[in-house]
């Protein structure tokens, strides 16, 4: 840092604020864009004669793309700063989006989708990076906190869309160029966090741009045990919760006979309650610890709920905005929802508790990249034993096979957090380790 960027005052609260604002609407439109296949799962299938795998190949795809980009995307951002980095990444969701939406050719949507993945994940890097460099010292949990809980929003919304833009649901493409339109959100945001910037640098000490996300295949051997039980958590966590609730819509119009719309409030409400647990989850567990304890108690609560959606009557209706929704699968997707704060809350920040400081860029990267991996393999399978077990709605029983794969990851994902509990009072094994000590450096995902 140079000296007379020492003698600058930090960033005054306003534009702390400001840059919160525009780095969360950036991960809102993206978010977004993520889930906005959901809901047109089935349309993309009755239109367009997508199988389940096709479909389940689609969102596979995306991780391909973000696979490939984790591998360079900390690079660019280091390379070119976090305001142009930041803006180019956003400026590719869109263009993914608007492929995504242009063309009924199966070639064509599935390079829509890999374009968002290249854009996508790195994006959320560089927010991250973004946040360091403003809220380093300054309320940094929170930050991530509130960031977290608007991108979350960008999910439910999309969900929403099923009801505030019905009419597009007419067709498979249009609630499509509508996510193309929470894209320019994203890059509108992205345009004025670089205008933020702008006006800030010279003005305030803004700091080093701090380490990005940057996967050093040498640092790896360096990680002990702990870390790789959290990696797989994370693997398997992840790998079970996207293509649920990417799948979700669909399954609930099928096998419980759902409206639409019905079905993407009921799918909000996962969101809509992760919305609120996030934060008070992250202030209990920053203040009590013990996240092996709290990852366990958060996977034994996941366990039950698959096989509940699957079996256990629907229940009586409850209107939830406006929408009639089964209670049993209201309860469900509200302690889902939980699920989705407690385990992310104790798991991010647990990295920064077990690796070293140094090697946390490696350490996150390598745990983002492995997370794509388990998450693109799993909604192919789950398309397949739904095709396999001809699901829909004439033959619901066909969906169970793909509920029992959720639950048996579910089991899987129980083992590791119950081996990380386990590690929880051992002492650390590798010198350089900083045990609850708040590293400064955190990650939403
Ligand atoms: N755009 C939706 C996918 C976000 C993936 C991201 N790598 C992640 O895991 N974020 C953490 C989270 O809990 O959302």
């Amino acid at each position: 840092m140079n000296p007379t960027h020492q003698a600058l005052p930090r960033p005054t609260p306003l534009h702390r604020w400001l840059v919160l604002l525009f780095v969360s609407l950036a991960m809102f439109g993206n978010y977004y864009v993520y889930d906005s296949l959901g809901p047109v799962i089935d349309l993309l299938q009755s239109d367009l004669g997508f199988s389940n795998q096709q479909t389940g190949f689609l969102i596979s795809i995306y991780n391909l793309g973000a696979i490939a980009a984790l591998l360079i995307g900390g690079i660019i951002i280091d390379r070119y700063g976090t305001k142009r980095a930041l803006l180019l990444f956003a400026s590719i969701c869109l263009l993914g989006a608007i492929i995504t939406a242009i063309s009924p050719r199966y070639e064509i949507i599935a390079s829509g989708r890999l374009l968002l993945g290249l854009g996508s994940e790195p994006l959320i890097v560089a927010a991250t990076t973004v946040l360091a460099k403003w809220f380093k010292g300054k309320e940094l949990s929170f930050a991530f906190g509130i960031n977290l809980s608007l991108s979350r929003l960008g999910s439910a919304s999309a969900d929403w869309s099923t009801n505030f833009a019905s009419p597009l649901y007419s067709n498979w493409q249009d609630p499509l160029w509508l996510a193309t339109a929470f894209a320019g959100i994203s890059v509108t945001a992205a345009m004025l966090y670089w205008l933020q910037e702008k006006r800030c640098e010279g003005r305030f000490d803004l700091g080093a741009t701090g380490q990005t996300d940057k996967l050093k295949f040498k640092e790896l051997f360096f990680f002990g045990q702990r870390y790789w039980f959290i990696v797989a958590l994370c693997v398997v966590f992840y790998s079970t919760i996207f293509p649920f609730r990417t799948f979700a819509i669909m399954y609930f119009q099928e096998a419980h006979g759902l409206a639409r719309e019905a079905a993407g409030m009921l799918n909000s409400m996962m969101m809509v309650s992760a919305i609120i647990a996030t934060p008070l989850f992250g202030l209990l567990i920053d203040k009590v610890g013990r996240r092996g304890l709290f990852m366990t108690v958060g996977c034994l609560m996941m366990l039950p709920l698959f096989l509940a959606v699957t079996y256990l009557p629907a229940g009586a209706p409850v209107m939830v905005f406006g929408s009639s929704i089964p209670l049993t699968l209201l309860l469900v997707m509200l302690l889902l929802g939980c699920v989705f704060s407690l385990v992310p809350a104790a798991m991010w920040p647990s990295v920064a508790y077990t690796v070293d400081q140094r090697r946390l860029g490696t350490a996150y990267a390598t745990m983002t990249l492995c997370q794509q991996i388990g998450w693109s393999i799993v909604p192919p399978v789950i398309g397949y034993l739904n095709d396999l077990n001809q699901a829909s709605a004439d033959n619901v029983a066909g969906y169970a096979p793909g509920m029992w794969f959720y639950t048996g990851l579910a089991v899987t994902g129980l083992v590791f957090a119950l081996l990380l509990w386990r590690h929880e009072n051992k002492p650390m094994a590798t010198p350089g380790h900083h045990q609850e000590t708040a590293a400064e450096h955190q990650h939403p995902g």
